[in-house]
């Protein structure tokens, strides 16, 4: 179960980017995220989807502070994030962490995995050396990577087991709320799942806010509890997974619904 109140808010969020291309055929400012509402409750997943280009990866800069809203505000523990100075802005950095889509880019391929994981406890100075060599090694064990892997490369694993590394990193400041940015897409089909069960089951077992993005909606519903269905940078459709699944009430969650399940 949640606890009730949300430890992370986006209030009317809006970001417009400068377009990336030219101005002849196209507009010279993109509307990515255009007023967006959205709570996030620890032990609680929810679910965003939405096609290519809706906005949803903007969304998830902006919930971890790479990215600052145009307007609107962003509150964390009842506080606003932004109207804070730089050190409840770390505050916040430790407490919201990410996951990207691919943790071949994501993480460092010159680094040992141990170096990967014991890289955030050193910026920001957590404990004695012996305290974060335990961590590192309580994170494999968490993520269910053997010890053995602290002396390897990203690239001497398989890709799932690399965004298992990739989320033993995200988990290493002890976070309130995970965001995972298609955390599944770039693995092989036949190991999806078990990354989708892996992060389910450290949300329920840190009770952590889960934040799961993706494109595909038969995946969202696999791991949210609510879903929030993304349009053009509008929350189109917000419910629990049954709500949105069962009783549809916005025409585009119904073509999303409608389009050919895939596998996970
Ligand atoms: N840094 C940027 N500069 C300019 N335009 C951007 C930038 N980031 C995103 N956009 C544009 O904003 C819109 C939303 O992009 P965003 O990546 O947030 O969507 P998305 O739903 O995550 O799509 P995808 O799954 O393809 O990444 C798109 O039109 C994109 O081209």
């Amino acid at each position: 179960m949640s606890d009730d109140a949300p430890v992370l808010e986006l209030k009317d969020v809006h970001v417009v980017h400068k377009a990336r291309t030219g101005k002849l055929f196209r507009p010279d400012r993109v509307h990515a995220v255009a007023g967006v509402d959205m709570a996030v409750r620890r032990g609680e997943t929810i679910g965003i989807v939405g096609e290519s280009g809706c906005g949803k990866s903007t969304l998830a800069k902006v919930m971890v502070g790479l990215q600052a809203p145009t307007s609107g505000d962003v509150v964390f523990d009842g506080r606003s994030v932004l109207k804070r100075n730089a050190r409840t802005r770390k505050e916040f950095g430790r407490a919201i962490s990410i996951v990207f889509q691919d943790p071949s880019t994501a993480l460092n391929g010159r680094m040992l995995v141990r170096d990967i994981l014991r890289d955030p406890l050193d910026v920001h100075q957590i404990g004695s050396p012996r305290d974060r060599e335990r961590r590192v090694s309580e994170l494999l064990d968490l993520v269910g990577l053997p010890q053995s892997a602290l002396d390897v490369l990203p690239s001497q694993v398989s890709g799932g087991q690399r965004q298992r590394v990739a989320i033993a990193r995200a988990l290493a400041l002890d976070p309130d709320v995970i965001v995972a940015d298609e955390p599944t897409s770039a693995l092989d089909v036949s190991v999806r799942a078990q990354v989708l069960n892996l992060l389910t089951d450290l949300k329920a077992r840190l009770n952590l806010g889960l934040v799961f993005i993706s494109h595909d909606i038969q995946t969202v519903r696999y791991v949210s509890d609510r879903i929030a269905v993304m349009y053009f940078g509008k929350v189109v459709e917000e419910g629990t997974a049954e709500e949105v699944f069962d009783r549809p009430t916005n025409d585009y969650t119904r073509t999303l619904l409608g389009a050919a399940p895939t596998l996970l």
